[in-house]
């Protein structure tokens, strides 16, 4: 059998580009200068501080505003007013403020918007226990809108977004105002729509909930992109590891060992058996650590390796997010 031949990495394509993208409402710029790289299949979390451009980005972005400067790509396409219609066929946008009919049923409501979408008959009603069951609602589908939890109202909007079957999904805050079950049933929705080939973008307040989502991170500033990379590229750029070390000897010893590493920038005692220890190495090096503490003698008791979390990146950078 042949064997498998090295290839170069492959190059993703871009679900969304923009180039110069700007936006002024009455000579006031609210988005700047903005050139935005969204890979296809990525999920890009979008934060900031409330009025930093982050809605208004993502209406240009949904062909609702239009920019006054710049160029937006989609899959490679560039947009301008001709090709509205059909590339909102591929787009699918979550407002911050959608509306709901409080007086229609689950069904009915999604029913609505299929039609809207043109979808008919028996593909129609398929389409929508599809959608119902990625949300869990099946069980709620006869039930009044106005009897849903926030939870379920925002999961059902959420639902009539992808009716349609679009490739890029642009989500505006989704989860404020969540409780935490909630909020982590939307992010297993969010992983199940990325696995089915999706793009998406989502903006948030909670750093938490993207470090977890998101294979990148773009934070907005007074309407300018002020960072834009992938999470593995902040955590390997920014991120300090630490290793929390105890042991059954004596702190003395393990931190006599500790200091033949050329890795370990500060050791800090968090109780009589356990110590904390800035290391700028990677996990090869972490490794190499625990296997000549352990050639040493030393009776450790534990080894944990932590990285820095995507609050403390931010602080670091000097943004004013980090919530
Ligand atoms: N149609 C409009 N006309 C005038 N100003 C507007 C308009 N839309 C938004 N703005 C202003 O643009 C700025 C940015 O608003 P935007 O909603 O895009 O920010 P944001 O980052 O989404 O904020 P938040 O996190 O509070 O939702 C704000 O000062 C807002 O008042």
């Amino acid at each position: 059998m042949a064997s498998p031949q090295l290839s170069a990495p492959i190059q993703r394509s871009l679900a969304i580009s923009t180039q110069s993208l700007t936006k002024r409402f009455d000579r006031r710029p609210v988005v700047s200068d903005v050139h935005l790289d969204i890979a296809s299949g990525d999920v890009y979390g979008l934060i900031g501080p409330n009025g930093a451009g982050k809605t208004t980005l993502i209406r240009m972005l949904a062909l609702i505003e239009e920019p006054t400067i710049g160029e937006i790509h989609f899959n490679g396409q560039r947009y301008d007013r001709h090709n509205t219609a059909e590339i909102k066929r591929y787009l699918g946008y979550l407002p911050d403020d959608f509306p709901l009919y409080d007086d229609l049923n689950v069904w009915d409501y999604l029913d609505y918007f299929a039609r809207l979408y043109r979808l008919r008959e028996p593909r129609r009603s398929r389409r929508l226990y599809e959608v119902l069951e990625l949300v869990q609602l099946t069980h709620k589908h006869k039930a009044p809108i106005s009897t849903l939890s926030r939870g379920m109202k925002q999961r059902l909007g959420l639902a009539r977004t992808v009716l349609h079957e679009p490739m890029i999904l642009l989500l505006d805050e989704p989860v404020s105002g969540l409780d935490p079950i909630a909020r982590m049933q939307f992010r297993e929705i969010i992983k199940t729509l990325q696995s089915a080939g999706m793009t998406i973008l989502i903006s948030s307040h909670v750093l938490s909930d993207l470090a977890e989502l998101c294979t990148s991170i773009g934070m907005m500033e007074l309407g300018y992109l002020v960072e834009s990379a992938s999470l593995q590229d902040l955590y390997a750029r920014l991120s300090q590891q630490q290793i929390l070390l105890s042991t059954l000897g004596s702190l003395d010893d393990l931190t006599r060992e500790l200091k033949h590493s050329p890795f370990i920038q500060s050791v800090e005692p968090v109780s009589e058996t356990q110590l904390k220890v800035a290391f700028s190495g990677n996990q090869e090096d972490s490794a190499d650590l625990l296997r000549s503490l352990i050639q040493a003698g030393i009776p450790l008791t534990e080894f944990h390796c932590t990285q820095e979390d995507l609050e403390t990146i931010f602080l670091k950078l000097g943004h004013q997010q980090a919530s």
